[in-house]
């Protein structure tokens, strides 16, 4: 059997959890969203691992469930944190086990679609900031992904539409057929 791991990698609310539910439904592969895993394994949500057990633990949760999540024999989608760049040895494993794709925003584009949202703990307090400091701090982080998508301006269907075009992608379709 042909095994396919699509890696969505992407500073936070570039839209990973979201595109690669589309994307499962499209190819009907499996999608595993890491923060998702691990508020399960753990029984709490994110930012209540992050206020009581901190930041550390979170990576280092995030870390093994990462690797947990890529050595599973299965062709999948899978949707990482925001911050799962910020370990070399995600980027290391990520690179060994499938395509990896990096969606992109402007801070305008991420401060609007997060501005409701309460649950990214790191964004907590003056959320503008955070997002602009933080972009700042990760600069570069997810440029090792050989496809690179901008997800602002354009719909859910849009995006999808032009991760099928790209040329990487078609190739690691054909590669894996
Ligand atoms: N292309 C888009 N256009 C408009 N809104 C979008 C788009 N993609 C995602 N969103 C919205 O932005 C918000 C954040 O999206 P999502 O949770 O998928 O981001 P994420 O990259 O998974 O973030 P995190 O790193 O925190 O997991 C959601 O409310 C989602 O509906
Ligand atoms: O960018 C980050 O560091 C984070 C992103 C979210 O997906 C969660 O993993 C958590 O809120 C931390
Ligand atoms: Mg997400």
């Amino acid at each position: 059997m042909t095994i396919r791991q699509l890696i969505l990698i992407g500073f936070m609310g570039t839209g990973k959890t979201t595109i690669g539910s589309a994307i499962a439904e499209r190819t009907g592969w499996d999608q595993v969203d890491i923060d998702h895993q691990i508020a399960e394994a753990v029984g709490k949500e994110i930012r209540e691992i992050f206020a009581e057990e901190g930041e550390d633990a979170f990576r280092a949760l995030e870390s093994q469930v990462l690797e947990h999540v890529l050595a599973s024999p299965v062709s999948q989608i899978v949707t990482t944190g925001g911050g799962v760049v910020t370990r070399p040895c995600n980027v290391e494993i990520m690179k060994q086990r499938g395509l990896t794709v990096a969606l992109t925003a402007e801070p305008e584009t991420i401060i609007d679609r997060l501005r409701a949202d309460t649950s990214r703990p790191l964004l907590a307090g003056d959320m503008e900031r955070n997002v602009r400091r933080l972009m700042e701090e990760r600069a570069g982080l997810y440029d090792f992904a050989p496809v690179r998508l901008s997800t602002d301006g354009k719909s859910v269907e849009e995006i999808v539409d032009e991760l099928w075009a790209h040329p990487v992608f078609q190739r690691f379709l054909a590669e894996n057929d």
